[in-house]
């Protein structure tokens, strides 16, 4: 272990002082960029692998290691966040360290290394973390951290390292592991909390029709040093690590799109054909209206709809919709859509129309008469936990029946979209019983509204859902059972 000052400043040493300050560490290392990212996603509402790709665009000079690193810090501190405080309460009172968003990332990364990175000798656990606080806070703040941390490496040495599973389950917020056994029951409420693997691999969508095997060639020789599997629950998944930017690898946006396998699972639950009208009623910047308005070509057409005119701006631009005040531009455009080619001698497929309407209000222009309406309805997120660990830290336990109260609203207004007949799946990236069986219950239940559409639970028509749902109107998907973020769907046939 390094031969540090051990003061821990509780007793009003000064045990930096006079010492020879060491040079910041360099702002590319990567316990340095996983700092910043911590530093931001604390102080504001920055998604953790957002900034920690923008961090790593500026530190190129990363190496793979470095950048495993670099990520793992990221993600292990934001996960087992409460309990590796906890262990470095026994040592030291929180307001000591915590006021400054880099300190505290520092001191938190060292305790992470200490209780569970077995590949990081103690030592340069505690030397690397005192250097990042020092750097950050100064010499009183490094020697402060040297001397807890130094404790907690003594702790850790005499009581071993604790299991990272039981320190990321002790770390979610009370209200989201009640929620989740009321939900999963408590083995699986904790088997969810703890999957891997952390992040989770990049998934690749591929369009109907193509052949997976021939891509996964393709990408593999494209980019050797990636890893491409095939999906084991999308049939058009393929599952990537370490492929970088994915736009610049072949077949990207007219074979295949980046969308996570689950996600793919809810866009082929709506069991979309060729020939059908689609509304994608959530749509979003339109990853499932992609899927969707291949699997209706060439003579069907798929029109969709978010709240945010920004989203539909960035789908237009990516899928090739008209612009939004294209007035009659439906038809032109869903005739183009089945004689156009892609870059790739692909029949090219876009979306047809696009509305910026919010459906607690009203279904603004947005036409009736749809034979399927996708509602992937905004939710608490729960279900991509692994990805994106700072939820736990944002959400709160009054968002779920507000959440819920929002889903019904919208997916019974986007339900008098659809034909008589025509089909309706509700789905979430949650699995939280709040939001997933309590919402499809109501939605099943008479409503006491003036919409006129009844909602009738329906077995799914499309083989994946089908055998997901075992042949029932309703699937979760789960990290730790299926390998893909956590979902829910039900299909529901619309009446008037
Ligand atoms: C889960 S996201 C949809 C993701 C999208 N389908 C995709 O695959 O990328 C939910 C979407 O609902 C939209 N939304 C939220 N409230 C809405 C409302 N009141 N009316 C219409 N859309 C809404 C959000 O803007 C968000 O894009």
């Amino acid at each position: 272990m390094a031969d540090r000052d051990q003061s821990d400043g509780r007793d009003g040493r000064d045990g930096g002082r006079g010492a020879a300050r060491p040079p910041p560490p360099p702002e590319s290392a990567p316990r340095a960029v996983a700092a910043r990212v911590l530093a931001r996603v604390w102080g504001s509402d920055a998604f953790a692998s957002a900034a920690l790709d923008a961090e790593l665009r500026r530190a190129p000079a990363l190496d793979p290691r470095d950048i495993g690193l670099a990520t793992e810090l990221v993600y292990g501190v934001l996960r087992a966040q409460a309990a590796l405080e906890a262990r470095i309460a026994e040592f030291a009172a929180k307001s000591r360290w915590t006021a400054d968003p880099l300190v505290r990332a520092h001191v938190l990364m060292g305790a992470y290394s200490l209780c569970f990175l077995d590949r990081v000798p103690s030592f340069a656990a505690v030397s690397e973390a005192v250097d990042g606080a020092q750097a950050a806070g100064g010499p009183r703040v490094g020697a402060f951290a040297n001397a807890v941390l130094r404790r907690l490496a003594a702790a850790v040495e005499s009581g071993g390292r604790p299991p990272l599973a039981s320190a990321v389950v002790a770390s979610a917020p009370g209200w989201l592991r009640g929620a989740l056994r009321r939900s999963l029951g408590r083995a699986a409420a904790e088997a969810f909390l703890s999957a891997g693997p952390v992040p989770p691999p990049t998934g690749l969508c591929l369009a109907p029709g193509e052949d997976r095997g021939a891509w996964l060639e393709a990408l593999r020789a494209a980019a050797p040093t990636a890893t491409f599997e095939a999906g084991h629950v999308s049939p058009a998944a393929i599952v990537a690590r370490g492929a970088g930017d994915l736009r610049r690898l072949p077949g990207f946006g007219a074979a295949w799109i980046g969308q996570e396998e689950g996600a793919q699972a809810l866009a082929f639950a709506l069991g979309a054909r060729p020939g059908e009208a689609v509304l994608d009623a959530c749509s979003g910047r339109g990853n499932k209206s992609w899927l969707l308005s291949r699997a209706v070509l060439p003579s069907g057409a798929v029109d969709a709809a978010d709240l945010y005119p920004a989203k539909l701006s960035q789908l237009r631009a990516a899928l090739g919709a008209p612009p939004a005040s294209a007035e009659g531009a439906g038809a032109e455009a869903g005739d183009a859509q089945a004689g156009a080619r892609d870059g790739l001698g692909r029949a090219a497929a876009s979306v047809r129309e696009t509305y910026a309407v919010d459906w607690t209000v009203g279904a603004g222009d947005v036409p009736e008469g749809y034979d399927r309406v996708l509602v992937d309805a905004p939710c608490s997120g729960v279900g991509t936990l692994r990805r994106r660990p700072e939820i736990a830290l944002r959400r709160e336990a009054d968002d779920l029946p507000r959440l819920a109260d929002l889903q019904v609203a919208i997916a019974r207004r986007a339900a008098t979209r659809a034909r008589d007949g025509g089909r309706l799946v509700f789905a979430v990236c949650s699995v939280l019983r709040e939001e997933c069986e309590a919402v499809a219950a109501r939605l099943a239940a008479p409503a006491d509204d003036d919409l006129g559409v009844r909602l009738e639970p329906a077995p799914f028509d499309a083989e994946l859902a089908r055998e997901l749902a075992g042949g029932g109107d309703a699937f979760r998907l789960l990290p730790h059972v299926h390998g893909t973020d956590g979902y829910f769907a039900a299909m529901f046939v619309v009446r008037r």
